[in-house]
């Protein structure tokens, strides 16, 4: 689904109501009364009619969104619901919908007059709407309105943000300090807005979910879209044809492993076995080689030699691998012989080395990138850094937890590489331009080895059929999070080693979809 910012949403908004002449209190509405129906789907179990109901209400058309909301509870019989305007100095569509409400006899508090009222509102609620401010934020909330937040987040009552949690602007973020809603729910209008897909911003959201608005479906086809949101169900991997064989699947050779760190190339070759791949080849130094035992379930194991990478049809390079001068001469052979390949832990701290070094870019095939690299924020920070991008690991670090958007498309087209950063929520962005996020969310895959597991899943899907890589890193990512979730629903929390199994169910299914 397209993701917008909030400028284009209000762009798309101005543009229904002068060129396409919709009232503007139309669109409110349907914005209100469609995110009640879907607050209502969603949440029939959990509120009654004897639920108390607070719906906040700022100033501007998110207030009135709150409004219109809270008039459409209390005409279905949630008569204890209540309203709380934030100030009493408010626009148009807020001092319309709050006599409307009163009319419709709801009770409305004033946070200006009546704050004792509202702080006990605010106590003994069960659900708090929060209609404070939404894509017209500027800047960071101002005090009284950081106080109102900070109430509701004290608060023990289920939390519903009304289109973003207040305090998420476009530009409020990355402002130290800045005091934002902690929402359970998330009722974006029509498109979701980028600010709540930052790894910081998705674990103040919630779960999102999309309202439809009604807006002119060429105007929403026609708006620019910062990014493309996935959850990870949606994402089809490309059929194996029934008659597919261990050479057509693909040979893959995964290079990484020191003394302590041996079993991260282990992961990351089973899991690419189990993902597809027909033949895998571990590469081992001389002295992790001589003690491995030879039977490892269909994994071939041979000696550290780069030149085989032109033998093979994709590589991953870098898990458990350790970083010197020796190993920066081996990736640069590497890189030199392979047709495509995945660059992972060790592998990106090399990759920065080695493009400082070459002042050159990862190689590509017909004007496209062939390369995936898979950084965590660490070390995607590292790497932003040693590239110039950032002054220092702090900033590179804000901006990646806060607006990765930002950064990580200049750091695909500086490498030549799709660069998928790995968090609770994954962005992926290519140097041809692209930028997709997948839904994650599952503490369960947040464990040692699942990184490795992940690299190997991109290596496999680099030899399938004709994909671009910015396809094989988002199959990849998605295959991923849907074996995790699978593994979680059977086991729990669970290895890096258990994830296998489950790479090889979802790998199988989709794949003989
Ligand atoms: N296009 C749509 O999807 C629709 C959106 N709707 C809703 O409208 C809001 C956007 O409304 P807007 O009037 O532009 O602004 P907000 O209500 O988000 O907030 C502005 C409000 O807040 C005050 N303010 C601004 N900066 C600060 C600050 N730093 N501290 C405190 N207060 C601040 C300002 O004075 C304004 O009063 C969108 O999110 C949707 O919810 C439509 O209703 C339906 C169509
Ligand atoms: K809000």
């Amino acid at each position: 689904m397209k993701v917008v910012t909030g400028k284009v949403m209000s762009c798309i908004d101005r543009q229904a109501s002068g060129d396409c002449a919709i009232p503007g209190l139309l669109l409110m509405e349907d914005a209100g009364q469609n995110a009640w129906r879907s607050f209502r789907t969603l949440c029939r179990e959990k509120i009654d009619k004897e639920s108390k109901l607070l719906f906040v209400a700022g100033k501007g058309n998110n207030g009135g969104d709150a409004l219109v909301m809270a008039r459409a509870a209390f005409s279905e019989g949630f008569t204890g619901a209540k309203v709380v305007l934030f100030a009493s100095e408010n626009g148009e569509s807020v001092r319309l919908h709050t006599k409307i409400c009163e009319g419709y006899g709801l009770k409305v508090l004033c946070m200006e007059g009546d704050k004792l009222a509202v702080q006990a509102a605010i106590s003994d609620a069960d659900v708090i709407f929060d209609g404070i401010a939404g894509t017209g934020l500027k800047g960071a909330l101002r005090p009284m309105a950081a106080e109102l937040v900070r109430r509701i987040n004290e608060s023990r009552a289920l939390k519903v943000a009304v289109d973003i949690p207040s305090g998420l602007g476009d530009d409020a973020f990355p402002i130290a300090g800045s005091v934002i809603v902690r929402a359970d729910i998330t009722l974006t209008m029509e498109l979701p807005k980028l600010p709540l897909f930052s790894p910081e911003g998705r674990k103040l959201v919630g779960r999102i979910v999309v309202v439809p608005v009604g807006f002119p479906l060429g105007l929403i086809a026609e708006a620019e879209a910062a990014a493309e949101w996935f959850v990870p169900e949606e994402v089809q991997v490309p059929e194996l044809a029934p008659w597919a064989y261990k050479n057509r699947r693909g040979h893959l050779l995964v290079i990484g492993g020191a003394p302590c760190t041996d079993g991260a190339p282990f992961l990351c070759a089973m899991s690419a076995a189990s993902s597809g791949a027909g033949l895998v080849t571990l590469m081992l130094d001389d002295e992790i080689f001589a003690r491995t035992p030879p039977d490892r379930s269909g994994i071939m194991i041979r000696r550290l030699d780069p030149k085989f990478a032109a033998s093979v049809d994709s590589v991953v390079i870098g898990p458990g691998w350790g970083r010197n001068e020796a190993r920066l001469a081996a990736f640069d052979a590497v890189v030199q012989h392979a047709a495509s390949g995945v660059i992972d832990a060790d592998g990106i701290t090399l990759l920065g080395m080695w493009l400082n070094k070459n002042g050159g870019r990862l190689p590509g095939k017909d004007g496209s990138t062939r390369w995936i690299v898979t950084p965590h924020p660490g070390e995607a920070s590292r790497l932003a850094v040693s590239l110039g991008l950032c002054r220092d690991i702090e900033e590179a670090r804000s901006m990646l937890l806060t607006r990765p958007w930002e950064l990580l498309p200049p750091m695909a087209e500086r490498c030549n590489g799709v660069i998928v950063l790995k968090s609770h929520i994954s962005h992926i962005a290519s140097p041809e331009g692209g930028y997709e996020i997948v839904e994650g969310n599952n503490p369960a895959l947040g464990t040692g080895g699942s990184g490795d597991v992940l690299a190997g899943i991109c290596g496999t899907m680099l030899m399938r059929g004709e994909m671009a890589a910015r396809e094989a890193a988002l199959e990849a990512v998605a295959l991923h999070q849907r074996a995790g979730k699978h593994a979680a629903e059977k086991k729990g929390f669970f290895t890096a080693g258990q994830l296998i199994e489950f790479i090889g169910i979802e790998s199988y299914r989709s794949a003989a979809e």
